[in-house]
């Protein structure tokens, strides 16, 4: 014990044995919904899922995984991957960035902070860059944030601003980002009006250019640098309404996948390359997709791609994304200090611990499960793998994307013996759930199944526990609904896709032949939500919860 009286080590539970293997089993983008059409979940094959819903009453239930349960401003967030697995990983509930970014906008305190101060004299001679998804998602950026951002640093002495736009269609409906373009459009002509020099400068579609994560392709961090610093694409407008507009009449094109374009002026010259001397800002609060784009800014040595010219800027993330690589260095809003994670806690007390997802969702069981921090705790006790993802392709050409690997180094790991507690996240649902594929989301939500069958099947064999659960819901719905809950429809009687996350609540389901007899969900935590789970799998490791985690879910009754 140090002399603040601070301790790693956990007490043990008074009646829940040690030494259990548990795989703790995340299936991305799974919620529960009423049984239709929309809902893949219900449509595709799911025995795996299906026996532990009707199998044992006591040992499964849902969890809030939406809103305010996970550190959301409102009870109309949907629930995403970062904050979910933040809940799962930390046991407790933090205000996430929507949140702090919100309240710092509000109180005006972003504009005292460092990160503020630090691009400031740059508005000077310079330029003010912001760079980030535009939409109200609110799942990595929200349109009002930007606005108030825009106003506040015109206000602040910025005189020339550009912003570089990346259309969303995933976190909203597709076509969308032609409305949120032309909202940002009337600020800025409002922001000239009063002789503010502002205007979009470039613009792609998030999946395409710059929101790429966990080093998937750098393909897509190149793009947006070539457009955002050099002024180069291969699309050229005059007007970003337009630019949108034309770019979606390209059959097959959506706003997730739009390709780069610059703003030109009247005679073809880019009107906003970021050069020496510029302020940028990465507007985005959420870290995954920002962390590649914030390497590419900041640092000297770099060598995923060539950046031909590199400007001397002031770079400030919107957020500080990455807390272990300090990353960006300098930032608007403190992120929240997601510190003492279950991961940390049970690694310093023994659990060896084994963590795989394919890239694409590789650092949701590992950065994100850990409060955003890169790397081990303890390289002796932790193995985390990756399973390299397809690159450039839509998931709906490859459904089953890599469950089966997945499952199958769970099952090694599990069969191996050299590790307590084997955590997977499997990515099917969620990945092709974004897009919009109702046929393709049920394949993928079959493959999920079979992957959480050979988890089960290994923890059957070693005697070990499961824990089978989710961070947030998307392939249970599929359709965009009136407030009556009725399919709604466009314009030309068509059903609108809903490619984004919901507001329903997730399974968690637990069992295995090492949960010890009597173990049950407890009644009297109606409103459990993600950040309960934490606690409950110490609990099935043998130890009792700090105490300032959310409390347990399950209890051991005498029998
Ligand atoms: O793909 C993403 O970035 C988000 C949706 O914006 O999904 P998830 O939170 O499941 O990672
Ligand atoms: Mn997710
Ligand atoms: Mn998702």
């Amino acid at each position: 014990m140090g002399s603040s009286g601070f301790s790693w080590k956990l007490k043990d539970h008074p009646k829940l044995p040690k030494g259990k293997t548990i795989a703790m089993v995340v299936l991305d983008g799974w919620g529960e919904a009423k049984p239709n059409q929309y809902n893949c979940i219900h449509v595709a094959e799911t025995p795996t899922m299906d026996s532990l819903k009707n199998g044992a009453p006591e040992k499964w239930r849902l969890v809030k995984a939406h809103g305010k349960a996970v550190g959301l401003p409102t009870e109309d967030d949907m629930g995403n991957s970062e904050v979910g697995h933040n809940a799962l990983g930390a046991g407790r509930i933090f205000a996430q960035g929507a949140k702090l970014v919100d309240i710092a906008l509000e109180t005006g305190k972003i504009y005292d902070g460092e990160g503020f101060k630090y691009i400031k004299p740059s508005f000077e001679t310079g330029t003010l860059h912001l760079i980030g998804l535009l939409s109200d998602g609110g799942v990595h950026s929200r349109l009002d944030q930007l606005q108030l951002l825009l106003k506040g640093a015109s206000q602040r002495g910025a005189k020339r601003i550009r912003v570089h736009i990346l259309t969303d269609g995933r976190d909203v409906l597709d076509g969308s980002s032609v409305g949120f373009v032309q909202t940002l459009e009337n600020d800025l002509a409002k922001l000239r009006e009063n002789g503010i020099d502002a205007q979009i400068a470039s613009g792609g579609g998030r999946m395409y250019v710059t929101m790429d994560r966990y080093e998937n392709d750098w393909e897509v961090i190149k793009r947006g640098w070539d457009a955002q610093v050099l002024g180069e694409a291969p699309h050229k407008f005059k007007n970003a309404v337009e630019a949108v507009k034309k770019l979606r009449e390209v059959p097959n094109s959506n706003d997730q996948y739009l390709p780069p374009f610059v703003i030109v002026d009247e005679s073809g010259k880019a009107v906003g390359p970021i050069v020496d001397g510029d302020a940028v800002v990465t507007v985005n609060f959420r870290a995954d997709r920002m962390v590649m784009a914030a390497k590419s800014l900041e640092y000297a040595d770099f060598d995923k791609f060539d950046r031909v010219r590199v400007p001397k800027i002031r770079y400030a993330g919107m957020l500080q994304y990455d807390g272990e690589l300090k990353l960006p260095s300098h930032y608007l809003v403190e992120p929240p200090e997601i510190e003492r994670t279950s991961g940390e806690y049970l690694v310093n007390n023994g659990v060896r611990t084994f963590a795989c997802s394919e890239t694409v969702k590789f650092g949701h069981v590992t950065f994100f499960w850990n409060g955003n921090r890169s790397g081990y705790f303890n390289t002796d006790m932790e193995e985390y793998v990756e399973i390299p993802s397809d690159s450039g392709i839509t998931f709906n050409v490859q459904p089953k994307m890599k469950a089966l690997e997945i499952a199958e180094k769970a099952r090694d790991a599990i069969l191996g013996g050299k590790f307590d507690q084997v955590r997977v996240n499997l990515p099917n649902s969620d990945m092709v759930g974004h897009t919009g594929d109702i046929e393709a989301t049920v394949v993928a939500c079959k493959a999920a199944d079979e992957a959480v069958k050979m988890i089960l099947d290994a923890i059957e064999q070693v005697g070990g526990i499961y824990v089978v659960t989710a961070d947030h819901g998307n392939a249970e719905d599929m359709v965009k609904r009136d407030k009556k809950g009725e399919p709604q429809l466009d314009k030309n009687g068509q059903i609108q896709i809903l490619t984004s996350h919901t507001l329903e609540p997730v399974p968690i389901a637990i069992g295995g032949p090492g949960l010890a007899p009597g173990v049950r969900f407890r009644k009297d935590v109606p409103n459990g939500g993600l950040a309960n789970v934490a606690a409950t799998v110490m609990n099935l490791h043998g130890f009792e919860a700090p105490s300032d985690y959310e409390t347990t879910l399950i209890e051991v009754a005498d029998n």
